[in-house]
């Protein structure tokens, strides 16, 4: 079988008296999208955030296409091509939509005489703009701070960035969360596209009918550690729950 595209095995996060994860395994293949799910407090966004390089790990291993790594900040994991979007988003406030689609990745024209490039303003917007059109989001505004944006389009801004600068891998933590009906069903339209191009999708989230409609594979952690994985196709909304809740134990032989 082909290498996983990730691998991570073991992994150990405490935070102070807190045992965030307690040995949690992962593992991801090319062009598939798997849901990571499981009760509050289960460890998600730690892991999450841990593979791809905002937290380091106290423990524990992570390869990529079977080379061991450790991510040291979020850049290292980028330029391994793996993006996220965070739960809490992480867009700076102060910055408009293009700002923060292009923040560490301006585009420059050349400046005079073709020396010193200066900020290419008209082509950053237009491309923030055709992104989150993409996506359903229309913004009033492509100079005005995100600060003044509502919680779906600030969402959308954060989506429509991660998405478009991921090679690799796309980590969306609860993605849908602040979204409406329509920007839902456009989120999970976009995450097929996504996957359809190459590239995977790890959707954290709650919402059991996203995960059963868009994932290939399902990841469950209880208390900080993997308890079960399933193809989505062969498993039930109920067996999902049941995972979480330990009701239902799995002998790890799956995925
Ligand atoms: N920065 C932090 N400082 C202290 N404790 C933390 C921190 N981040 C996470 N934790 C704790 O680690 C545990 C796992 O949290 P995490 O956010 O990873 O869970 P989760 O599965 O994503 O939960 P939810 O579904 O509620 O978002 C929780 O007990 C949480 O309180």
């Amino acid at each position: 079988m082909a290498v996983p595209l990730i691998d991570a095995r073991g992994i150990v996060k405490s935070y102070g008296q807190v045992e965030a994860l307690r040995g949690a395994d992962f593992s991801l293949r090319a062009g598939e999208v798997v849901a990571l799910i499981g009760d509050n407090g289960a460890g998600k966004s730690t892991l999450a955030k841990i593979l791809s390089g905002v937290e380091r790990a106290d423990g524990g291993t992570i390869e990529v296409d079977g080379e061991p790594v450790v991510f040291g900040a979020v850049e290292e994991a980028r330029s391994a091509g793996i993006e996220t979007v965070h739960q809490d988003l992480a867009l700076c406030a102060d910055l408009s939509p293009a700002g923060n689609f292009f923040l560490g990745r301006e585009r420059l024209k050349p400046g005079l005489l073709g020396l010193f490039g200066v900020l290419d303003n008209a082509v950053m917007r237009r491309e923030t703009q055709e992104a989150c059109e993409r996506l359903g989001v229309r913004l009033a505004s492509q100079t005005a701070p995100v600060s003044g944006l509502s919680g779906g389009q600030r969402q959308g801004v954060a989506v429509a960035r991660a998405v478009t600068w991921a090679r690799r891998v796309v980590f969306m933590d609860e993605p849908t969360a602040a979204l409406g009906v329509v920007q839902t069903r456009r989120v999970l339209d976009l995450i097929r596209t996504v996957r359809d191009s190459g590239v995977s999708v790890v959707l954290i989230s709650h919402n059991m009918r996203d995960v059963m409609a868009v994932s290939d594979r399902v990841e469950v952690l209880r208390l900080g550690r993997r308890v079960a994985r399933f193809a989505t196709a062969s498993v039930s909304m109920e067996e999902l729950v049941g995972a979480m809740t330990g009701a239902i134990e799995q002998q790890e032989s799956q995925g």
